[in-house]
């Protein structure tokens, strides 16, 4: 569960990203993120990374505050989010497994039980026949599926997709969009921050649209307008 309540955030003390933004988000929904440039999409996205604070108002993950959590326990809050970016950031040097296979690492799973589920992931995203390619091997929308692949393999509770199909083209978007529609339905919740008008008008989920730091429509199945 995501919560902002009245959240505003300003930059430098005069740029006003998000104003008095407040909004619920439950477990296992789907949510469109959309809005021009500026709108203060990233912004929203970095609170809920506790990569920047907000300059009032509280953001809840999962009932709790982390609007002021001490700095040591922002890894523990983000163990629990996978985020994909536009760009992929995949390890060239490694392949498709080992790039899966690196926070798992970190983390100290066990070889047996860390295979098992880099190949759930990589099932789950359709790609369980390119283990040992190599990124440059891929098309970029078999490389954001690996990425996607990568911040599933925790089991986090929340994926944030920040514009995911942005450097794809249509063909290829639609690959990654079904990925994550998987993802969803596996019980994960997704946010989806997006420009795509033909993805939001025809996948219809959840939109908040944002207009100059302001949330102006919040929508059940809302399409783009
Ligand atoms: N670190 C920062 N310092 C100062 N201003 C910032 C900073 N980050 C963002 N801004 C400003 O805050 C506003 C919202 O930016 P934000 O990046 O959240 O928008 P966005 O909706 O994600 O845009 P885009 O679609 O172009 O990524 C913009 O006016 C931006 O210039």
């Amino acid at each position: 569960m995501i919560e902002f309540k009245n959240v505003s955030k300003n930059y430098k003390g005069k740029i006003h990203a998000l104003k008095d933004v407040s909004f619920k988000v439950n477990d296992g929904e789907f949510v469109y993120i959309i809005g021009p440039s500026g709108a203060g999409k990233t912004t929203l996205i970095k609170l809920i990374l506790k990569e920047e604070n907000p300059t009032s108002g509280v953001v809840l993950l999962n009932n709790k505050d982390i609007s002021y959590i001490r700095a040591r326990k922002i890894p523990e809050i983000r163990r629990h989010i996978g985020v994909v970016f536009q760009n992929f950031r995949l390890l060239e040097d490694r392949n498709v497994y080992q790039n899966v296979a690196f926070a798992l690492n970190i983390l100290g799973w066990q070889k047996k039980k860390a295979d098992k589920r880099i190949k759930e992931v990589l099932d789950l995203v359709d790609l369980s026949d390119k283990e040992k390619s190599y990124p440059l091997e891929l098309s970029g929308g078999e490389q954001q599926r690996v990425s996607m692949a990568r911040a599933m393999v925790n089991r986090p509770k929340i994926l944030i997709a920040d514009e995911p199909t942005g450097n794809l083209d249509p063909d290829t978007s639609w690959d990654v969009m079904n990925a994550l529609i998987k993802i969803n339905q596996s019980g994960t919740t997704v946010i989806m921050v997006t420009h795509s008008k033909e993805i939001v008008n025809s996948i219809r989920k959840r939109v908040l649209h944002f207009e100059k730091g302001v949330l102006i429509r919040d929508d059940e199945d809302g399409g783009y307008l």
